[in-house]
């Protein structure tokens, strides 16, 4: 039953879609230059370690590209912390 109900879920969109759906421009005030790619952050996460079923604390996940990477390199949580409100609805979508 919860097979058949995750296969019927849409996808998630990802977090290039997400900065267009909500119009969010990178700010310079905020120091912000965001990774998109899933192949690049995967990397990036990679050099973290094994973090299956860890607590990660990440602080500027912007609109969530590395954050996806780390709960699929099997974080159990993550607390994201972000400045930017702007982005908090995008950061919704991932959890
Ligand atoms: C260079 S961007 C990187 C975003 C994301 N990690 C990525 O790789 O796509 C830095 C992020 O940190 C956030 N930020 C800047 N100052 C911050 C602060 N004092 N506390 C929390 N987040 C902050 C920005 O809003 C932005 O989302």
């Amino acid at each position: 039953m919860g097979y058949i109900q995750k296969l019927m879920l849409p996808p998630t969109p990802s977090a290039a879609d997400l900065l267009r759906t909500y119009k969010l421009p990178a700010l310079r005030r905020f120091a912000q230059n965001f990774l998109l790619d899933p192949r690049g952050t995967s990397k990036f996460v990679a050099c973290a370690g094994n973090i299956e079923n860890k607590f990660v604390i990440e602080v500027g996940p912007g609109p969530g590209g590395i954050t996806r990477q780390l709960f699929e390199h099997g974080a159990a949580q993550v607390a994201a912390i972000e400045k930017d409100i702007r982005l908090f609805p995008a950061l919704q979508v991932i959890t």
